[in-house]
């Protein structure tokens, strides 16, 4: 069954915790946002996990070097996933894979601003990531002329474990689940909508009905 993952792109640990205590019931996945980890440090992280053992809690580093020391930090604070930039180095991704598989936890790679999303999510699949996300970042969806649709293109034709981020919304998430993707990742469709809880519901129900 497909998982859904809620982006927490908010900047403190209480507004995270909030966030996570409504949405909890309906997601399998909560990912820390990058710019919540640089705010906060790793004592959210910690914290995620303490108030959600049951759930996978998704450090988003974007390590660019250092792999295996930044994944360690992580892995020791709580986090069951960590991710690394695709635009790193493949010593960087395999330190990264050294420090999960001492910790029995996953590395994802971010191929963020990547040329060929899917030419990288095929290399370092063989290097032992748990998954790999096509991304489409929050700056690429403000430029003119960004759509999903290239995502979706893109996992249509991985072949490779896959999850999409960059605007997954109640629209288009069943389009997302249908081209195999196998985490759909939801950050301001949940928590800039009215009521998160009942938007990360809808994701849910349609994610399960795809
Ligand atoms: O990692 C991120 C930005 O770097 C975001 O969490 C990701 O893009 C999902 O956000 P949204 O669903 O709001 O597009």
């Amino acid at each position: 069954m497909a998982k859904l993952q809620v982006a927490i792109d908010l900047l403190t640990t209480e507004e995270a915790l909030a966030l996570a205590a409504k949405v909890a019931p309906y997601v399998d996945i909560i990912e820390l946002g990058t710019p919540l980890i640089k705010n906060m440090g790793s004592t959210v992280i910690t914290a995620m996990k303490a108030a959600h053992p049951d759930k996978l809690v998704f450090a988003d580093l974007k390590t660019a070097d250092a792999g295996e020391l930044e994944a360690d930090i992580a892995f020791k604070a709580g986090a069951d996933l960590v991710t690394v930039m695709g635009a790193a180095g493949n010593a960087t991704i395999i330190g990264a894979v050294k420090a999960a598989k001492a910790h029995g936890k996953g590395v994802v790679v971010d191929t963020i601003g990547y040329p060929d999303r899917v030419k990288r999510a095929q290399e370092v699949t063989a290097l032992g990531v748990e998954f790999v996300e096509l991304h489409a970042g929050l700056d690429e969806q403000w430029t003119a002329g960004y759509s999903i649709q290239v995502l979706i293109d893109e996992a249509a034709r991985a072949g490779v474990p896959v999850s999409i981020a960059g605007g997954v919304n109640i629209d288009n998430v069943s389009a997302v689940i249908q081209a195999g993707a196998i985490v759909a990742v939801a950050g301001a469709a949940i928590y800039g909508a009215e009521d998160p809880a009942a938007a990360a519901k809808a994701l849910r129900e349609a994610i399960d009905a795809a």
